[in-house]
């Protein structure tokens, strides 16, 4: 999909140079030296003992954590059922045979649940990076993260990269209170099972600096609010400046399944003005209910796991950064609705990063903006309040109290907007708000991050109103004009309409505007009943329709408003798959990778409902090429069988599993042949699926270890033949592209 032409890729700006905090390696080889580097660096001790952002008494404690090697923290992604089963196999299996086992340093290895993340569903053992890939006794858990992360099930993540999200507090239903119509109109949709969705789900939230897109899941996850059984109709603009980072995104929301995400590729701080669908079907600004800020930074926090930082860290990182992290916070803001919540984090503990840029969106829209005490989103976290006085420094290791005293040379580096605010600003801006994660109180990684509520339509005391009313230019274009041909006060950095997109150049989206003669087939077929069709969308314009993907009815609005000017790298998950030649009366099949638990609620014809043996025996068949023979399948199993005629159709296990109150259903695509069956599951997807039920594993995992550790698996390919996007994403989980931050 979309022609990938790596030469150009350009896409006009320098976010790797940025850093991104999340070490920024994009996946090449760590230095050979990786684990000598000196964890040591002077101008840092000089540096963070002046600014004071660490209690004194506890510097020893600080520093001396800061040289260790960060353990090994991860998610159970959490909107899913079968989430609850997989916390009980990561506790009972994974988990629980540590019992005598040690760490480098002598200590017992400790699985713990992190108090903070709700449900025990994020976890933290004080196992290093390190000792998990190099230790057989813990390549057990090494594989079942890797393979549980590469279908989607778990996320890796440091355990701090996991905060942002909780206290942005994202809802399903922030749009809950606008009206039925308007929303409707807004989709321009109008069948039944739209007109139920919109009236509870709809919140628009974007994520400005995404990749590689943990935080983004954990967004997605939020529009569903445990309830999976039902299209959650909100959206998630999840964007980042780096072409290359993008493509990871895309990865992640394959793993993912959500058809609630759109990816977009621009510099945040000048992301393009946006619209939707207005309550009589005209063009409004698209202003976002709740912001994601994680903005590029020195990534100093990030220093137990990229240990290369201790090198590189310098007094100027931070400064010369300080400009683009304002800017990317300050379009954040004017993209966010009055009332909405934007959350400001960084993986620094750099004052210059954190708290100035604050201050500085503070001073620059007085009475607009309130930094909001969100401590109980994450009740047993330990943090310490946001600082209030601070020193700027130069690259020379010099501190200056006030801007006068700053060198000529320095000038364009450390800017009076840097310097730490009055004591009566400071009283009135509530850095104490902020929240500073410090890496020796619960052996984490450093982190800062501040929630902002954007109280009215921003109004810059640098340009003030023109023509002397009391209304802000947002209001203006908001009130009286169309978004589309007003520059107001809130876009003021929005670059031209007509845009030029480089990077990879993407196929087009194209939406079903009328029911194409495909979807007649497809829909008598699986028996479709209540999925409208314009929710359907192809990536080729010629009549014969390749892959079909599915979106929400947000996302097509986003799509269809803003395609020409916003550029566009990925949306939708991939619902039914062509496949041509294939012995059936349908041209397409189901697709597993993605679709077929957010299809599942609409298909009335072609599932069938398996015994759990069942279940286990198709899975279990791996080989493609020796399918499963029909008479292997209970007797009811193969009555359901008969009734069908060839092709793809979808195996669904209901169970109620130990210590999950609902039933869970378990769905997973497979082909009818004349008398035998398969399942068309990728193999991380089918480990997943046997683990659920309870079927032995082992088969797989042992392919894993043995390639692992020496002994080539039979046919010498440790990812058991996996696919290219299952072999991307075992990159991200083994973390050869690094875990964000
Ligand atoms: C700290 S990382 C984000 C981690 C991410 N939020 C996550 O949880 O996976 C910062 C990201 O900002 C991106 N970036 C750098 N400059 C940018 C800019 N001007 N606009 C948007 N993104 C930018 C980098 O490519 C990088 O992916």
């Amino acid at each position: 999909m979309g022609r990938r032409n790596r030469k150009r890729n350009r896409d006009g700006t320098n976010a790797a140079k940025n850093g991104s905090g999340d070490g920024g390696n994009d996946g090449q080889k760590r230095p050979e030296h990786y684990e000598e580097i000196l964890r040591e660096n002077q101008g840092f001790n000089l540096y963070y003992k002046t600014q004071k952002v660490i209690p004194e008494d506890e510097w020893d404690n600080f520093i001396k954590t800061m040289a260790t090697n960060l353990p090994v923290a991860f998610r159970i992604t959490g909107f899913r059922a079968e989430a609850d089963i997989l916390r009980g196999i990561v506790k009972d299996v994974y988990l629980k045979n540590f019992a005598a086992a040690r760490t480098d340093d002598g200590n017992l290895v400790i699985p713990k649940s992190l108090p903070w993340y709700p449900r025990e569903l994020a976890w933290q053992v004080n196992l290093t990076r390190q000792m998990i890939r190099r230790d057989e006794v813990f390549a057990k858990l090494h594989h079942f993260l890797i393979s549980e992360t590469v279908c989607g099930a778990i996320s890796r993540q440091e355990a701090v990269s996991m905060i942002p999200p909780l206290v942005l507090d994202v809802q399903p239903n922030h749009k809950v209170s606008r009206k039925r119509n308007q929303l409707f109109s807004r989709s321009r949709i109008q069948v039944s099972v739209i007109d139920e969705l919109v009236d509870s789900f709809c919140s628009e939230v974007l994520d400005m600096c995404a990749a590689p897109g943990s935080k983004t899941t954990q967004l997605l996850e939020m529009l569903y609010a445990g309830d999976d059984t039902r299209m959650s109709e909100g959206m998630v603009v999840a964007n980042d400046a780096d072409n290359k980072r993008c493509y990871m995104l895309v990865t992640q929301a394959k793993r993912l399944n959500s058809p609630n995400l759109v990816i977009t590729n621009h510099d945040a701080s000048v992301l393009p003005k946006m619209t939707e669908t207005g309550p009589n079907g005209e063009k409004v600004a698209l202003k976002f209910d709740r912001v994601l800020c994680d903005v590029p930074c020195s990534g100093d926090g990030t220093m137990r796991k990229n240990v290369d930082v201790w090198k590189k860290w310098n007094g100027a990182n931070g400064n010369n950064l300080h400009w683009l992290q304002f800017r990317i916070a300050r379009r954040g803001l004017e993209l966010l609705k009055p009332d909405g919540i934007m959350v400001y984090s960084t993986c620094s503990l750099n004052p210059i990063e954190d708290e100035a840029i604050l201050c500085r969106l503070l001073k620059e829209y007085p009475d607009c903006l309130e930094i909001i005490d969100v401590a109980d989103k994450v009740p047993g976290l330990r943090t310490v309040p946001g600082v209030t006085t601070w020193k700027p420094m130069s690259r020379d290791l010099k501190f200056y109290e006030n801007p006068e005293e700053i060198p000529e040379k320095f000038s364009s580096q450390i800017r009076a907007a840097m310097f730490p605010p009055s004591p009566e600003e400071a009283a009135a801006f509530h850095l104490d708000r902020c929240m500073r994660i410090l890496p020796h109180h619960q052996d984490t990684g450093g982190f800062f991050l501040a929630a902002i509520r954007k109280l009215k339509p921003l109004r810059s005391v640098n340009s003030g109103p023109k023509s002397g009313e009391d209304r802000s230019s947002e209001e203006v274009q908001e009130k009286e004009k169309p978004a589309d041909v007003v520059a107001d006060e809130d876009d003021k950095m929005t670059p031209p309409k007509k845009r030029r997109f480089f990077g990879f150049r993407e196929d087009p989206f194209i939406y079903f505007n009328q029911e194409e003669p495909c979807w007649k087939t497809i829909k008598d077929f699986f028996g479709v009943e209540g999925l409208d069709h314009r929710l359907l969308l192809s990536r080729n314009r010629e009549e014969k329709k390749k892959n079909l993907y599915l979106t929400c009815a947000a996302v097509k609005d986003f799509i269809d408003c803003n395609q020409e000017n916003v550029k566009v790298i990925n949306t939708g998950i991939k619902a039914f798959i062509r496949c041509d030649g294939k012995n059936s009366d349908c041209e397409f099949r189901l697709a597993q990778e993605v679709g077929v638990n957010e299809l599942l609620r609409f298909l009335n014809k072609r599932v069938v409902k398996l015994q759990r043996e069942d279940a286990l025996a198709i899975l279990r068949k791996h080989d493609l090429e020796d399918p499963l023979q029909n008479s292997a399948l209970c007797d009811e199993t193969q009555e359901a069988l008969k009734q069908l005629s060839t092709g793809s159709v979808v195996f669904v296990y209901e169970t109620k599993m130990k210590d999950v109150e609902k039933t869970v259903r378990l769905a997973l695509v497979g082909w009818k042949g004349a008398a035998s069956v398969r399942a068309y599951v990728a193999k991380s997807d089918r480990v997943h699926l046997l683990r659920l039920c309870g079927g032995d594993t082992s088969y797989f995992e042992n392919l894993d270890i043995e390639a692992k550790f020496g002994n080539k698996s039979a046919n010498g390919d440790s990812a058991g033949n996996a696919t290219q996007e299952e072999q991307d994403a075992l990159k991200v989980a083994a973390e050869e592209i690094p875990v964000a931050v």
